[in-house]
């Protein structure tokens, strides 16, 4: 125990004389840790657990971006105190580290169209040469599946994000990856059941990464026992795998809408137009309406929404003319052409938006969920160019 403490003595004074807590977490791992878009935003249950943590402690947050292949050679390097971010206890890691308490019991579980559920209880039902089973390649998921079902059909599969359509369209039958993972899927893919999440083949425990100081580990192990106790770890998780994580596709069409603005005006200042084109607007508004009447959308909704973005993408326009103007600014060789270019970049994005409200329709206007839709909606990197703009384009969500 002593050396662990001579390491790195004295971190909670460190913590508290700075007045900031600074925790590592990757922002690629839902529900854990998530930056929608890569922006500077983090979401999750671990991010909210490390604001409970550092509020606990009388300090400010400092979320660090850090990654799984650098997590380790950053803690070592004293990047940031401790990370949180879905973590999973293993003994490599303890060699260099420590663990505070488990917060969350985890290990490989199948995921199956919910009609298979009872074909996949066990692994000697899953390891037979007429099971289907699909898998990312190079982690835990895949070493799990070659070493307990190497008799199945095992397709490697690269994606990530669309991996588990393959299974609800029928291109494979099950999946095993973490039992936190299932739960969240399931609700992304109503035709998906995760199978017996609650009783995992094998087990992986979360907990937070710290540094070899016995003083702060006491401290973190003591806070989260409590928090285990009264059922708030318990509540979080719920509410995590509960949001509306499925809005992504949503926020990025609307982000990218507002960051094509920025190639409009240049376009246009290129050849002194005007920033309004009363025209074209009502043909991307008409556009909307069709195709989404197609996907079963309200017109009135369809026209607010379609509206919104196009106010909010003149707002960024006539700001950066005015900088121009005022700059003295010349011709930009760089910029994209208008109708060749931008404008069926814009269409596209049309026919993604409309997807995504049509996808997201019940959540969305669920009034009871706003505080969530608002949360998972809010960061824009076109914040970083115009933040009245992005408050425009959100409006109607
Ligand atoms: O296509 C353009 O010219 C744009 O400036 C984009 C856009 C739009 O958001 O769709 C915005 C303002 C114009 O009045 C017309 C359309």
């Amino acid at each position: 125990m002593a050396a662990l403490t001579s390491a790195q003595a004295g971190r909670l004074e460190d913590i508290s004389a700075r007045g900031v807590l600074r925790v590592g977490s990757t922002g690629d791992y839902k529900p854990f840790s998530y930056r929608p878009g890569g922006g500077e935003a983090f979401v999750g249950m671990d991010v909210e657990l490390a604001g409970a943590l550092a509020q606990a402690m009388g300090v400010r947050l400092q979320l660090v971006p850090t990654s799984w292949p650098t997590l380790m050679s950053d803690l070592g390097e004293d990047k940031f105190d401790l990370a949180l971010s879905g973590v999973s206890v293993t003994a490599e890691r303890q060699q260099q580290a420590l663990f505070s308490l488990a917060y969350l019991h985890d290990g490989k579980t199948p995921i199956t169209r919910c009609e298979n559920v009872a074909r996949f209880q066990t692994l000697a039902q899953i390891n037979q040469p007429a099971v289907r089973l699909i898998v990312n390649p190079g982690g835990t998921n895949e070493r799990f599946a070659r070493a307990q079902a190497p008799r199945a059909q095992l397709s490697v599969y690269p994606d990530n994000v669309t991996i588990f359509g393959q299974i609800v369209d029928g291109a494979a039958d099950l999946m095993m990856t973490d039992a936190i993972e299932t739960r969240l899927q399931q609700r992304l893919h109503p035709q998906l059941c995760a199978v017996h999440p609650e009783a995992p083949f094998d087990m992986a425990e979360k907990a937070i990464l710290l540094p070899r100081d016995a003083a702060l580990k006491a401290y973190v192990d003591r806070w989260l026992q409590q928090r285990l106790d009264n059922g708030s770890v318990r509540q979080s998780m719920k509410r995590w795998l509960d949001f509306p994580w499925a809005l992504e596709p949503l926020r990025q069409a609307i982000d990218q809408r507002l960051l094509l603005a920025e190639a409009v005006a240049r376009a246009k200042w290129n050849v002194q137009a005007a920033i309004e084109d009363l025209p074209r607007e009502e043909l991307v508004i008409a556009a909307a309406v069709r195709q989404g009447a197609a996907l079963g959308l309200p017109e009135q909704w369809i026209r607010a929404v379609f509206r919104a973005q196009i106010e909010a993408s003149k707002t960024v326009q006539r700001a950066l003319y005015a900088r121009w103007q005022a700059e003295g600014a010349g011709h930009f060789s760089d910029a994209p052409d208008l109708a060749k270019t931008i404008r069926p970049e814009l269409d596209r994005i049309t026919t993604q938006l409309l997807r995504s409200m049509a996808d997201n329709q019940a959540v969305l206007h669920d009034r009871t969920r706003s505080a969530e839709v608002a949360a998972a909606m809010r960061p824009l990197q076109a914040r970083a160019l115009n933040p009245i703009a992005a408050d425009q384009a959100l409006a109607p969500f």
